[in-house]
């Protein structure tokens, strides 16, 4: 589930008569999601998505996640614009928390997406980097690798341990990944969580990207590396699907080649890219009552593709 707040008929209906929409016909809470409550709006004049930030996101972020929307939107990039209310706001306040009218996109994610597919996400990632490197906001990424180790020593290890015995093994494992981080790669703002279920997509046409809350100034490599591990395996992670993978990165070159560098890089920044969703999936999971609505996701199952990319190191994007 993804609606974490109720929101009453008629207080849906007074947000929606400040933006220049019609009048609302019908609201339905999304259940897809895990960090904000969203809805499918219906207006006399079409349908949106609402927004209601509840966790993770500091509201002083807004201007940027909202604004690079705009950005890439009005660059041709398939992402949704932000609807602003009548004084020219991108987003209100609504008992404390902020929420958003959101151009809503047509498609559906892909549950076993297939090489047209990756190609398809490839190469609208480039364009995406492509389109953000004028933007004019910057977002420091919270979730480098040494950010990310403080989160699992915050969890401690007894927890990590009760997890799976074999979770503790990320602090060595970590602590080397960080010893080796490149620091220098060309950079844009990066998606940095675009999972299968962050893209919308007709067939092999990518209709929409969305969800950019962990969106923030990063390494382009390291961004096609995250979607690497996103897209290129099943759920648990135990099977690499080679021709994702390689369907993934040459999309993405068509467009946006890789320089040497970049390439070479590409497997620590996969590990990189596992311990950062390890990390916050491990932090989730203690957070989380077991009797909750929210699935929770397995940390493991990252654990699983970070053994992999350290052991298929450059083959892994051969
Ligand atoms: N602009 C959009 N157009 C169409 N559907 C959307 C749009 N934004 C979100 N959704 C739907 O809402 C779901 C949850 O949105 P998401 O931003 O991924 O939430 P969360 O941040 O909680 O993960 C998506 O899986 C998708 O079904
Ligand atoms: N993609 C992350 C979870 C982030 O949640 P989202 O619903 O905001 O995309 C993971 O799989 O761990």
């Amino acid at each position: 589930m993804a609606v974490y707040t109720h929101l009453a008929a008629e207080e849906l209906a007074r947000l929606i008569a400040h933006y220049d929409v019609g009048d609302l016909v019908s609201a339905k809470g999304i259940a897809e999601g895990v960090s904000n409550s969203n809805w499918l709006v219906e207006t006399s004049e079409g349908r949106f998505i609402l927004t209601m930030y509840e966790r993770r996101i500091d509201t002083a972020d807004l201007p940027f996640f909202l604004g690079l929307l705009d950005h890439l939107s009005e660059a041709g990039c398939p992402v949704p614009r932000t609807i602003h209310d009548s004084a020219g706001d991108a987003w209100r306040m609504i008992d404390g928390k902020a929420v958003a009218l959101i151009e809503f996109l047509p498609g559906v994610s892909p549950t076993s997406p297939e090489p047209g597919q990756a190609r398809a996400v490839g190469s609208a990632l480039a364009r995406a980097h492509l389109a953000a490197r004028d933007f004019p906001r910057a977002r420091p990424n919270d979730l480098a690798p040494a950010d990310t180790l403080a989160i699992l020593r915050q969890c401690g290890t007894a927890a990590l341990h009760g997890i799976d015995t074999e979770l503790p093994a990320i602090f060595e494992i970590g602590a080397g990944i960080l010893r080796k981080w490149p620091e220098e790669l060309p950079q844009s703002i990066i998606h940095s969580d675009l999972f299968p279920d962050n893209v919308l997509m007709l067939g092999e046409r990518v209709t929409g990207i969305i969800d950019f809350y962990f969106a923030c100034t990063g390494a382009m490599a390291y961004d096609l590396a995250v979607t690497h591990a996103a897209w290129c395996f099943d759920a648990r992670g135990e099977q690499f699907d080679e021709r994702l993978g390689r369907a993934l990165v040459e999309g993405y070159e068509e467009t946006r080649p890789l320089n040497e560098i970049e390439r070479s890089a590409l497997p620590l920044l996969a590990e990189g890219a596992c311990l950062r969703f390890i990390a916050s999936r491990a932090q989730d999971w203690l957070d989380t009552p077991e009797d909750a609505l929210v699935q929770r996701k397995n940390p493991m199952d990252f654990m699983r593709r970070l053994e992999f990319y350290r052991a298929a190191g450059q083959s892994a994007f051969a």
